[in-house]
């Protein structure tokens, strides 16, 4: 019989928390706005299970790369995007592409919290009725149930769903922001500072619930906080110009960078 020694099953346990695989990759992408260039040739994989971190300082290019990723940036007349972008391998920039189910697969939540002007129910239920999910009633109490105890917020709103979201605190509009994108079985989460809206007790659950839903979900957040980037993800990756300067595992990177600029960035010198 094979063995095997503490170190070795160690390092399986941490494979399997730590699964590297692939799940979505740019390759080579540059996009531009009109005449100007806003990202260089950036080639970065996510992957699975994982949270990866996009910093760097402010005009980097961080949110228009997160927007790549689902092809928000379609819905700017004036950008533009060469390279390749592949989800689970294939390309999501294929004109065979439904955008609609692209973004349902790969879903996003914002920096300011957003929920429609109606009650917490229908904000999570809309997804699912749009892409037929859910059909019967029971069926839709179910998945806005399911949705809002997987964003830890079932407990506080169960006796007001039918009430207006806009009137949850903002910590709770994020989560509520959250459970919508859950409630479409998303298979990649993108955020783009989701926290920067919240104060710090609010932050704090948002940033668990990110821990959490890591092991259902692949996350990519960008965000200015070096603390948060350090505390929620397991990758990180540095822009600087437009460039990615530098992609690693977050502990890596915050101790022992390759670049200069990832150094001077994460030391405050800069941005
Ligand atoms: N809709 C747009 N039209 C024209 N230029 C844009 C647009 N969006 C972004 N840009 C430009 O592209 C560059 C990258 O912007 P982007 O928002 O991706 O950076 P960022 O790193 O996310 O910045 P921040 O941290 O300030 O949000 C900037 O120079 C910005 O001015």
């Amino acid at each position: 019989m094979n063995m095997l020694t503490d170190a070795a099953v160690e390092e399986a346990l941490d494979a399997s928390q730590n699964s590297d695989t692939l799940k979505m990759r740019g390759e080579d992408v540059c996009v531009f706005y009109g005449e100007k260039q806003a990202l260089f040739g950036v080639n970065l994989d996510v992957r699975e299970n994982q949270v990866t971190a996009l910093i760097g300082p402010s005009g980097c290019g961080k949110s228009t790369f997160l927007r790549c990723l689902n092809r928000m940036n379609d819905t700017i007349d004036i950008a533009r995007i060469t390279g390749k972008i592949t989800l689970d391998g294939e390309d999501i920039y294929d004109p065979r592409i439904d955008v609609v189910e692209l973004r349902a697969r790969v879903g996003m939540v914002f920096q300011k919290p957003n929920p429609f002007p109606k009650s917490i129910y229908e904000n999570i239920a809309y997804g699912p009725r749009i892409h037929g999910l859910a059909t019967k009633k029971s069926e839709f109490d179910e998945v806005v149930e399911a949705s809002l105890q997987k964003a830890g917020l079932f407990n506080e709103v169960k006796d007001r769903l039918h009430e207006p979201g806009t009137g949850l605190s903002g910590g709770q509009q994020q989560r509520l922001c959250i459970a919508r994108a859950i409630a479409v079985s998303p298979e990649v989460i993108l955020m783009d500072e989701p926290c920067s809206a919240l104060d710090p007790i609010a932050t704090a659950k948002v940033e668990e619930l990110i821990d959490e839903l890591r092991e259902n979900y692949t996350i990519v957040i960008v965000t200015h906080s070096m603390q948060q980037a350090a505390r929620v993800s397991q990758r990180t990756a540095m822009f600087h110009l437009g460039n990615l300067v530098e992609e690693g595992p977050t502990d890596k990177m915050f101790t022992n960078p390759d670049d200069k600029r990832t150094q001077d960035y994460i030391t405050g010198r800069f941005g």
